[in-house]
């Protein structure tokens, strides 16, 4: 690690010849393999972008220049750059550095993210801002083919390229891969326009030769012969002077080329071909799986998981398929992630049933919605901090309509390693307030099975959320039996203090109910809330405790407290659930007890508001 030890920020990198950069970026790909081999993390698409980073920061005098990351899992190479090598063992952990760009961790992270498809965007709003403040800075997003499938990129590239005075770059970094194989037209036409890369290598070592007047007027002749031989690529109609694609491993052909491409006025387009995985052999042959390893050895590669414990994921991965199985109108939707909503089987057993959309979330959502009109059945299985994106389409195309749409949310609540932008914190607080929703919680695996049934079988908009992993390893029964709609139901009888729990909640709500010897409410529902059980448990107990694993503002204890005020009930009520603030990396387990949603945090709560045992009853709430 000769030479990588050497470089402690841009600067560093900067000053060394072009004939180390190739030795340094073989360092740094041993460097990425061996930390993310001991923390877990982002694998196949850090390996991919050793050379392109390398070469952004030797030819852009960052942090003056903008680099713009799309999603952010591939930064691993440019933090290691950027001066947090030695952070790198502390990686999304607890107190340790973010998997993903944040502002507040460098200064050379221009742009939070870790949603795709947002560069180009943000890249440009810095451009015209530049431009604004009469300041010489380039900006540049780098997006891969999978983000570029978003709406949202489109809508950049259309603002963008009526742009002509700006210093916009846009990289498009194309190695065939989302996080499984990537669909749609336009990973149809990217492959079209790879196969044209004679052509292109041609067009491309001509300007990297060329002085910049010599450049303009190459430009006009290239342009006059493509009218002839070639259609314009889709981004130069976009307004964007293409080029590529070029070998994005090659900083022989990255660096000129990045450095012709500065020189240029104007919305700039650079098309860079690369492999995920490259030079780790076992990532390079299975990019999915190494897209996101947990701790594995670099020599043995990922071993099978042992674990006996089933997950959310496959319950309703097994769920789908049996459901499908029984009802040939089921359709299974995913905006781009097969795998890790647990969709593998489905595919392959029903693959005239399976579509996987590509990154978007709002285009998946109205699409459910078209096919519910035609009376089929689908089933949306999102992350529950993705379907924020679909906001309005959840509202305007399916909840107005009363459309039957399903929509099983994985990862709700804390999800650990990914921190913040990944959390499914809000989807109770967005859900409950759309009319004709079914919003379920779901409190362990069978259950969350029944729910999902349920979801089926109502004739409007349902959903179910669940968590990231393993639940409390409940026996899952293979029917596909309901459960009664909006009816909760009494987990244990206690006295004085009744807690009402929510999914997750419910099984750390009966531990610390033991100590307390507190009543536990499953709660199940928390729309339509079971209001008679909540009548129920007002007039038989002196207090009431909400606990969700979601934001205390606007959510289920929130729709509690709004029930019983309603209902004219004035009872002492403490709510708890996840504070008001965005929670960071770390374990999941230790970050739900840091918020005190463990049965330890939330028997002290109650035991501080209400007193232990005998109430005390401060009503102070
Ligand atoms: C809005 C949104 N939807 C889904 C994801 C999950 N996701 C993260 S990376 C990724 C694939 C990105 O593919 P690409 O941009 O080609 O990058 P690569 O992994 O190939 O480097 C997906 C689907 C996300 N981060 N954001
Ligand atoms: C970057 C991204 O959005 C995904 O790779 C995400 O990190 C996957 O999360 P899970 O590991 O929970 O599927
Ligand atoms: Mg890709």
């Amino acid at each position: 690690m000769d030479l990588l030890k050497k470089i402690d920020r841009p600067e560093d990198l900067r000053k060394l010849p072009r004939t180390q950069l190739k030795p340094l970026a073989d360092e740094l790909r041993a460097f990425v393999l061996d930390s993310v081999s001991k923390t877990g993390g982002h694998l196949s698409s850090n390996l991919g972008t050793v050379e392109l980073t390398i070469a952004l920061h030797y030819v852009f005098n960052t942090p003056e220049d903008r680099i713009v990351w799309d999603v952010g899992h591939q930064t691993y190479p440019h933090k290691i750059l950027t001066g947090r090598r030695d952070q790198m063992p502390t990686l999304r952990q607890l107190n340790g550095i973010s998997g993903f760009p944040r502002r507040s961790e460098s200064e050379y992270d221009t742009f939070g993210t870790a949603h795709s498809s947002t560069s180009i965007s943000a890249a440009l709003g810095m451009a015209l801002a530049a431009k604004t403040k009469g300041e010489n800075r380039h900006a540049i997003a780098v997006i891969g083919d999978g983000a570029m499938t978003a709406g949202m990129a489109f809508e950049a590239l259309n603002n963008a390229g009526v742009h002509d005075d700006i210093n916009l770059l846009v990289i498009l970094n194309d190695n065939d891969m989302s996080i499984s194989p990537p669909v749609g037209a336009l990973n149809r036409y990217l492959a079209r326009l790879m196969s044209g890369k004679f052509y292109a290598t041609a067009k491309n070592v001509g300007k990297s030769v060329l002085p910049a007047p010599m450049l303009e007027l190459a430009k006009r002749l290239e342009e006059h012969a493509k009218g002839m031989v070639v259609p314009a690529t889709m981004f130069e109609e976009f307004g964007f002077n293409y080029i590529g694609p070029i070998d994005g491993h090659d900083l022989e052909s990255l660096v000129p080329t990045l450095q012709n491409l500065k020189n240029l006025k104007g919305p700039q387009f650079l098309h860079v071909v690369t492999k995920k995985g490259q030079g780790y052999k076992l990532a390079e042959a299975d990019p999915v799986l190494y897209h996101g390893p947990g701790k594995f050895n670099p020599a043995e590669g990922i071993k099978p998981a042992t674990s006996g414990k089933v997950t959310y994921t496959q319950v309703f991965g097994d769920w789908l398929c049996d459901m499908a199985a029984h009802d040939r109108k089921l359709i299974g939707i995913t905006p781009a992630m097969r795998e890790g909503s647990g969709m593998v089987q489905f595919e392959q057993r029903f693959p005239d049933r399976y579509y996987d959309v590509g990154i978007a979330e709002q285009h998946a959502v109205t699409f459910a919605a078209g096919m519910a009109c035609e009376d089929l059945k689908p089933v949306v299985a999102i992350y529950s901090t993705f379907l924020q994106r679909a906001y309005d389409q959840l509202i305007h195309d399916v909840a107005l309509q009363n459309l039957d749409v399903t929509f099983a949310l994985d990862r709700s609540g804390l999800v650990g390693a990914d921190g913040a932008t990944h959390a499914g914190n809000y989807d109770i607080a967005y859900l409950r307030c759309i009319p004709n929703m079914v919003v379920m919680a779901a409190s362990d695996e069978n259950e969350c099975r029944r729910m999902l049934s349920t979801a089926y079988q109502y004739k409007g908009p349902a959903s179910v959320r669940y968590p990231r992993g393993a639940g409390i390893g409940a026996q899952v029964e293979k029917d596909l039996d309901t459960i009664p709609l909006g009816k909760g139901e009494i987990r244990r009888e206690g006295q004085h203090v009744a807690i009402l729990a929510f999914g997750t909640m419910v099984a750390p709500a009966l531990e610390a109910a033991n100590e307390l010897n507190a009543t536990v409410a499953n709660m199940r529902f928390v729309k339509p809330l079971d209001v008679e059980l909540l009548k129920q448990l007002a007039q038989t107990h002196e207090a009431l405790v909400t606990v969700e694993e979601g934001s205390i503002m606007g959510g289920a204890g929130a729709a509690v407290a709004e029930a019983l005020a309603e209902a004219g009930i004035v009872k002492p009520i403490l709510h708890l659930g996840l504070p008001d603030r965005f929670i960071d990396h770390g374990d999941a387990n230790q970050l739900l007890a840091a918020c005190g949603l463990d049965a330890k945090g939330i028997a002290a709560a109650i035991s501080q508001r209400f007193g232990k045992g005998e109430p005390r009853l401060v009503v102070n709430n």
